[in-house]
């Protein structure tokens, strides 16, 4: 293999399709690791609807059409890009209000495929303390290797379990990741967990029109280290994109990107 061709194979998301040896660096997406492949094709939102809420992944919709799950911290930023991949200021706002049972939120769009909005990760709810999704998974770190109790373990069958490793319509996880802020612990356990499972993953660094850095570091520094802690854990560089809800950087890109997995899956 040649020196470029490892280069493009260790740092480069590759898609299928493409060999690495024949990549050029305009076919790299601007801010961005991702190279676009022959699998990339019509990728603007028309049209986006509602369907609904469900608290399992036996409950989420059956109609097979491939969908990416939007996931990461609260107040990263997730409803502010699905608002901005969609271009409308109201579609994400169904699940600001989620029920103590309505935790998977699917949007059909352009009648083929969903995104699927996940509460954020990272806090409890006041008192009667549900623990959100993501919660659900760290939750369950605590229970697989220091056994937590077992609300634990039902949360962690029922939810986490269900959706993320039994969707067999689940493309992609978009982890959203704040760019204006060091890595987080809690991000990097959460990119680890679904590495080790398996669970194809791209990062989506939010927030990054936030490069005055009047304290600590820039995005783009912020972006570097996350990514050297990440490394040692994956052969292959999972596909990551720099995005800005606010001056819409990276949108175009990342709806080219999610059109290249969703065909390649979709053949
Ligand atoms: N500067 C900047 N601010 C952003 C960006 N995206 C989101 N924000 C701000 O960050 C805050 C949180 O955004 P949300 O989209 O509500 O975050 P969320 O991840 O949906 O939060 P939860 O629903 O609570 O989990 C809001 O004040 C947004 O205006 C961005 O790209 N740039
Ligand atoms: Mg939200």
């Amino acid at each position: 293999m040649s020196e470029k061709a490892r280069f493009a194979k260790t740092v480069l998301f590759v898609p299928p399709g493409v060999d690495p040896e024949e990549v050029t660096d305009e076919m790299v997406l601007p801010g961005s690791n991702i190279v676009v492949g022959p699998y990339a094709g019509h990728s603007q939102i028309k049209e986006v609807e509602f369907v609904k809420s469900s608290s399992r992944a036996k409950d989420c919709p059956k109609d097979n059409r491939p969908e990416f799950a939007i996931l990461g911290r609260s107040n990263v930023g997730k409803s502010s890009l699905i608002n901005a991949l969609v271009r409308k200021k109201e579609v994400a706002l169904t699940s600001k209000k989620p029920g103590k049972t309505q935790l998977i939120n699917h949007f059909l769009v352009n009648k083929s495929w969903y995104i699927v909005d996940l509460p954020g990760y990272g806090f409890l709810e006041e008192v009667g303390l549900i623990l959100r999704l993501t919660a659900t998974v760290l939750l369950s770190f605590l229970w697989l290797f220091a056994r937590a109790p077992d609300s634990a373990k039902t949360d962690w069958s029922s939810f986490t379990k269900g959706y993320f490793l039994n969707r067999e319509t689940l493309v992609a996880v978009l982890l959203l990741i704040d760019a204006s802020v060091p890595p987080q612990r809690i991000d990097l356990d959460c990119a680890n967990w679904l590495g080790r499972n398996n669970i194809p993953m791209t990062f989506v660094f939010t927030k990054c029109d936030k490069m005055k850095a009047s304290k600590g570091k820039r995005p783009d520094e912020n972006i570097k280290d996350f990514q050297e802690l990440i490394r040692e854990n994956y052969r292959q560089h999972p596909p990551w994109i720099m995005t800005s809800s606010v001056t819409g950087l990276g949108r175009d890109e990342l709806l080219l990107h999610m059109s290249q997995l969703r065909n390649y899956w979709d053949q």
